[in-house]
């Protein structure tokens, strides 16, 4: 099934889309546990699940298309497999895309990824709108993109992340996944600014349960998210009790979740970290809103 057909019947039931995001693990070890990653995540229900390509600029050995594929064919949900043209040529895309086609996987998220200064980058794309452009001319996919409500650090200003975030949709884009973010008035904001926009695409809010310290650094940095007094106090007071941190962390998402729920949110998308007893407690505190 295609993403936009997902939102279109959790709209109707006046549900949100719940979505997962996982990542191939880089370790020969965890990608032999994969499969039970897969199958305890699976058993949440989510809407779809989506797989990483490249992560934070790694090309670690890409299990992106195999994984996808046992979600969709062991597992019965939707896998998005997400797509990065900056290290790539149009040969490489395409033959992803028929390995896309065989294993008769219909979403995609096009991304352009992010710099690494020890990969070069090769020259047939740019940005992402060049990739969706790309992707339109092989084939019957449904293109997701990304985007981000406190800007994407390397755009800028605000107004001109949106007019390229416009141009990405109107390449053809027909869903968007957020950045992750810890204050959803910032969110709120930002979904406002895109239907003025003339942006009409539903919006997945990314949500990261953040566990650990080092993660949130990385966070921050990676992603440039904002973290808000309130939660700073809380990572400050619990920063050297992994147990606490974890209940606070916890604590902290499913709040956050439950607010955007409230404000009827198109969905809610988890960046789960392939940490399926994070994803569960998340799920267990939200199961009769979803
Ligand atoms: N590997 C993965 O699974 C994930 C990676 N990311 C990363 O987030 C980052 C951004 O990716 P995308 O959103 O796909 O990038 P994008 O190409 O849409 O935007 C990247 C930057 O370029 C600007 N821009 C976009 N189109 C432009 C154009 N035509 N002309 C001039 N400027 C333009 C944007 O304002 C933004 O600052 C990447 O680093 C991406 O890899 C995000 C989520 C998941
Ligand atoms: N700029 C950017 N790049 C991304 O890749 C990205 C985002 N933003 N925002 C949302 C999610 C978060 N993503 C992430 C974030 C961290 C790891 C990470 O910690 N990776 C470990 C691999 C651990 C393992 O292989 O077991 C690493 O060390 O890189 C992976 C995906 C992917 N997405």
């Amino acid at each position: 099934m295609k993403i936009p057909q997902i939102f279109e019947a959790k709209k109707k039931e006046g549900k949100p889309v719940l979505s997962f995001e996982i990542f191939p693990p880089k370790k020969e070890a965890a990608l032999q546990n994969i499969d039970e990653t897969l199958s305890l995540l699976c058993d949440l229900h989510p809407d779809f699940i989506s797989v990483t390509f490249g992560a934070g600029g790694s090309t670690a050995n890409n299990k992106t298309v195999e994984i996808a594929r046992k979600i969709k064919n062991e597992y019965g949900i939707e896998p998005i497999v997400h797509l990065t043209c900056l290290h790539y040529n149009k040969d490489e895309i395409r033959s992803i895309l028929d390995q896309l086609k065989e294993a008769g996987i219909e979403n995609v998220l096009a991304l352009r990824g992010d710099m690494n200064p020890n990969i070069p980058v090769k020259h047939d794309f740019h940005y992402a709108n060049e990739l969706v452009e790309y992707i339109k001319t092989q084939g019957d996919f449904s293109i997701s993109g990304g985007c981000y409500p406190e800007k994407h650090l390397e755009a800028p200003d605000a107004i001109t992340d949106i007019r390229n975030l416009k141009r990405k949709v109107d390449a053809g884009v027909d869903h968007l996944v957020s950045q992750l973010f810890f204050d959803n008035e910032v969110f709120y904001d930002f979904y406002e600014k895109t239907r003025i926009a003339g942006i009409d695409v539903p919006i997945d809010a990314g949500v990261m349960p953040v566990t650990n310290r080092a993660q949130i650094e990385r966070m921050v940095t990676m992603c440039g998210a904002t973290l808000p007094v309130k939660f700073q106090k809380v990572l400050h007071k619990y920063e050297n009790n992994k147990e606490a941190l974890l209940d606070a962390g916890l604590a902290y998402t499913i709040n956050q979740i439950v607010d955007l729920i409230a404000s009827d949110v198109d969905g809610v998308h988890i960046y789960t970290m392939n940490n399926p007893a994070v994803a569960k407690r998340i799920c267990d505190g939200i199961r009769n809103l979803v």
